[in-house]
């Protein structure tokens, strides 16, 4: 698809920013993986943590499918932050007029509302908590229960941490640590993304529990490396804090990238959906011609 002209719209989510793409008005089933990981790039390309691609939905109970790439240039299955992108580039587009949206993303379909203050909140299923669905290895693995869940510990190049393992669609690695200001997340983030208990790599996140209703949070992202925000991110740590016991529903997430809130009510099952409330802006509006 080389020489081919692409408009495309800037956006971020907390500061996780986005190119968005309307894969129903041009033809971009031809683009590979360099081509999106040299769209994504901050000096070769528009720039993005991530690039998402809009199309016509493959089942009838969506009304729109899109798919995320990371700045690697691999698909991935789930993307919070760009899921509330998603329905405010739909809706500013004109390609729907509803303010409840459900999308096909990788095997999944979720439900997302536009709320009247301009924030979105976006039902994100049930938390995936077995570890041949997140997907996690464990054996070999130091274990040890806290709350309602089983804690894993990784061995990194000079220590060890301890990681709940979490998928809101795809996997999260998630630790508690004393100030996330200070967490090697630079040094750690990489070593846990890579680390072989997760064959399909991970999303480090690290949590600082500052009441029950409040952490602060830093994620180094699969793919992707550290974001201002993670929004699946902020949905595992808050499961994993909740099941550990250190949190309850609601809890406001601080990003480096601004707030989002997310509940999870899992008192009567661990099924319940997880519910995230969050921002999404456009940015700017351009055109690309692919290299
Ligand atoms: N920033 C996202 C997650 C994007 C995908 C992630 N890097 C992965 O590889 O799973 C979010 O807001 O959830």
């Amino acid at each position: 698809m080389t020489g081919t002209r692409l408009r495309f719209t800037k956006m971020h989510g907390a500061g996780n920013d986005f190119i968005v793409l309307n894969g129903i008005s041009q033809d971009l089933s031809g683009i590979t993986k360099e081509q999106w990981a040299r769209l994504a790039h901050r000096q070769l390309g528009i720039g993005a943590d991530q690039i998402l691609l809009v199309e016509k939905p493959t089942v009838a109970e969506a009304e729109f499918r899109y798919r995320i790439f990371n700045s690697d240039g691999g698909e991935v299955e789930q993307c919070g932050n760009g899921s509330r992108c998603f329905v405010r580039f739909v809706r500013e587009k004109g390609l729907t007029k509803n303010k409840t949206v459900k999308v096909q993303v990788a095997h999944t379909i979720l439900s997302l509302t536009e709320n009247d203050d301009g924030q979105v909140t976006v039902n994100m299923g049930a938390p995936i908590l077995t570890n041949e669905r997140i997907p996690f290895t464990s054996s070999g693995l130091q274990e040890k229960i806290e709350g309602k869940t089983n804690l894993y510990q990784l061995e990194l190049s000079d220590h060890a941490v301890w990681i709940n393992a979490v998928s809101m669609g795809n996997p999260h690695a998630v630790q508690i640590v004393q100030d996330v200001d200070t967490a090697p997340v630079a040094k750690d983030g990489p070593q846990i993304e890579t680390h072989l208990a997760f064959p399909k790599k991970v999303n480090a996140g690290f949590m600082q529990i500052q009441n029950r209703h409040e952490i602060k949070l830093r994620v180094f992202e699969r793919g992707s490396g550290e974001t201002l925000a993670c929004g699946t991110g902020a949905c595992a740590a808050v499961v994993s804090g909740i099941l550990r016991g250190h949190l309850d529903s609601p809890v406001t997430v601080h990003t480096r990238g601004g707030d989002l809130s997310i509940a999870w009510n899992s008192a009567s099952s661990a099924q319940n959906p997880v519910m995230m409330t969050g921002p999404a802006q456009t940015v700017f509006e351009g055109e690309i011609t692919l290299d």
